[in-house]
Formats: structure tokens, C-alpha cells, sequence
């Protein structure tokens, strides 16, 4: 049996951090893919090939392997219902040191492309339960955002008090400049939760202010109101330097686009302290010529899965 799933990059338009507090976050797909192409074997090897390294294990063993453990806890999961061996060949058509949500796309392939071989036919909603539980184990703490708009597709509201999904139908185009280095997520994540610690309320009022701005960038998209969620998206800026996640080299990049003319509005997408800086609008080559920029634009394809 031969088979492909695959699914999108992604990037958080809003809602970083409070969204792991309990507030809603914008995400999106994009045109970049992340592609899994599964075959049955004979014997009971899992033999794993991709640009993080080639594994070799079986079904019994299922050893891990320090750049696979995605891969891995998702086969984990599904042990119990693996009948024969696999080759897993990984591709990816973006890099996963880049904050464009890889993790993500690499658990919504697997899930999909294992959902597939065990014929279980869960929802994508079913998918993202086992795959929040997986990002909770692996990084300690996370929303599973980024997983939704992978599974998805497209912009979509994601609700993490009931994990609810609403797609918006607009597009726009977007810029992305890479910082030059990345923080690990659970790292982030791990400062911002001990920053907490220090002062709950202070920073409850915090995300509380994050979670009413990403409404109101919410209600800007889906009445076509571009210019007002522009405005927001700078506001949402503001309070990630507030919370601590913004530095020297994201702040320039982030004010060198808005000089920019054809950029309106800019922030650091992700948990911050390095990744991408996304401008919505089209930016002019010279602007940041000494930084990597990546091309790319919106999608609405979440994921898919072709059988062979
Ligand atoms: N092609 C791939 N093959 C196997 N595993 C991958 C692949 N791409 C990414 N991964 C897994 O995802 C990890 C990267 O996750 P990480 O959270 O650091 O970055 P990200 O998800 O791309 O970015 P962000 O969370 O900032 O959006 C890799 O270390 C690896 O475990
Ligand atoms: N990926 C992170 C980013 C911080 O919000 C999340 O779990 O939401």
C-alpha cells in the first residue's frame, strides 16, 4: 500500500502567548508544504527518511531519535494498530529553523497519513485532540494553534477554550524577513510561564488586553476593514514587547518594514525572541537586504492525503 499526505506551513497573524492563557489567535496556512509518502513493508521496520536525519526501528522498538520525535510520538500513538512495517519518506519544501510552524505541519502529515493506514477516518477535529496532547507532552505547553491552521487550512479563528475552528475568507499579501535565529517555542513559552509566576495579575491583564485586540482584529478581517486590522496587528506589537518577547534585532526589523512604504503593519509572528517578522504588504527588495526574506503568500489548502 503507497500513499502521501501532506500539510502547510503556518504563521500566527495574533494571539501569541495569550492564546496559551486562554484567549482566542488568528493563524494561516501557507503555499509552503510539508509532504509525508508512506509504503507498507513486508517485515515490521520503520525505516524513516528526511533532511533531520534517517532512522532505522521496527514496530516493537519504535527507538527515538533526537531530530524525529514528532515522528515518533505520532507512531507511538498509533503502535498498537500498526499491522506491518513502513517507509516514511519526509520532505519539506521549507526550512524547520525558520518559525514556519514545522512541528505543526509535520504532526497534522503524520496524524493524517496514520489516520489513513488504520482506515480510523477521525475528524480534523478528532486529529487535532490527539496531536494537542502529543505538543503538550513533547514541548510541556502550547495551544496547538499552529496545528489547527495546519489541519485546516486558510485564516482561521482558533478558539483554545473549545477548541473550536472558524474560518475568515480574506487574503492579503504578506512579507516575511527571517531574524537569523530561532528560540526553541517550549523555551519561550517556558520564560513567559515563570514571568507569570512573578506577577499573575499585572500579566493576566496582559493577555486579557491581547485577547480583546485579536476580537477586534477578528471583526476587522471578517468586515473587510484591512486598514483597521493593520492598526491592530501594530498594537498586538506593542504588548509582545510588553511581555518580554520582542529584542534589538526583531524591533528593527519590525520598523524597518513599516518605513517601508507598501508595509502598513508589522509584528514578530511566533513566540518571538528570533523566527520571522511578518509585514503585511509587499516589500521592496532593498529594504532589508542584509536579512533572509522568504517568499511566500496565504494558502487554503490544510490537510490532504493521496492515495497511490
Ligand atoms: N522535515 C522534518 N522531518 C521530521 N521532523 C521535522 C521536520 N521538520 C520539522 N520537524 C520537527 O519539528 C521540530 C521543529 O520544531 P520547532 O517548534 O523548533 O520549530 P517550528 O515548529 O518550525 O517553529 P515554530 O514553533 O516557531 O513555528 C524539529 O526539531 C523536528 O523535530
Ligand atoms: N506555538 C505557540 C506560540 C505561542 O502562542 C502556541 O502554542 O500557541
Amino acid at each position: 500500500m503507497k500513499w502521501s499526505s501532506s500539510a502547510p506551513a503556518n504563521l500566527m497573524l495574533m494571539g501569541e502567548h495569550s492564546v496559551v492563557y486562554g484567549h482566542k489567535a488568528i493563524a494561516c496556512s501557507l503555499n509552503h508544504r510539508l509532504s509525508i509518502h508512506w509504503t507498507t513493508r513486508d517485515d515490521n521496520g520503520i525505516h524513516i527518511v528526511s533532511n533531520l536525519g534517517d532512522h532505522i526501528t521496527d514496530t516493537q522498538t519504535l527507538a527515538e531519535h533526537p531530530s524525529l520525535k514528532w515522528v515518533m510520538a505520532c507512531l507511538r500513538h498509533y503502535q498498537a494498530k500498526l499491522n506491518s512495517g513502513l517507509n516514511i519518506e519526509i520532505e519539506s519544501d521549507f526550512s524547520s529553523t525558520v518559525g514556519l510552524g514545522s512541528s505543526a505541519a509535520v504532526l497534522a502529515a503524520m496524524l493524517g497519513g496514520l489516520d489513513y493506514l488504520t482506515q480510523e477516518k477521525a475528524s480534523l477535529e478528532s486529529l487535532f485532540d490527539t496531536g494537542l496532547h502529543i505538543i503538550q507532552h513533547i514541548q510541556g505547553r502550547g495551544s496547538g494553534t499552529d496545528l489547527a491552521a495546519s489541519l485546516h487550512g486558510g485564516i482561521i479563528l482558533f478558539d483554545p477554550q473549545n477548541q473550536t475552528v472558524q474560518k475568515l475568507a480574506c487574503d492579503f499579501p504578506i512579507s516575511l524577513v527571517y531574524c537569523g535565529y530561532k528560540t526553541p517555542t517550549a523555551k519561550v513559552l517556558e520564560k513567559v510561564a515563570t514571568d507569570w509566576q512573578d506577577q499573575p495579575a499585572l500579566l493576566n491583564h496582559l493577555y486579557q488586553i491581547m485577547g480583546q485586540t485579536t476580537e477586534a482584529a477578528y471583526q476587522s478581517l471578517a468586515n473587510n476593514y484591512i486598514e483597521s486590522f493593520y492598526k491592530l496587528v501594530n498594537t498586538y506589537q506593542g504588548l509582545m514587547d510588553a511581555l518580554g518577547v520582542n529584542d534589538a534585532t526583531l524591533s528593527h526589523l519590525v520598523y524597518q518594514l513599516r518605513q517601508d512604504c507598501e508595509i502598513q503593519a508589522s509584528k514578530i509572528s511566533g513566540s518571538g525572541l528570533g523566527d520571522c517578522v511578518i509585514g503585511f504588504g509587499i516589500m521592496q527588495p532593498e529594504t532589508l537586504a542584509n536579512y533572509e526574506s522568504i517568499l511566500t503568500h496565504l494558502s487554503t489548502e490544510g490537510l490532504s492525503i493521496t492515495p497511490h
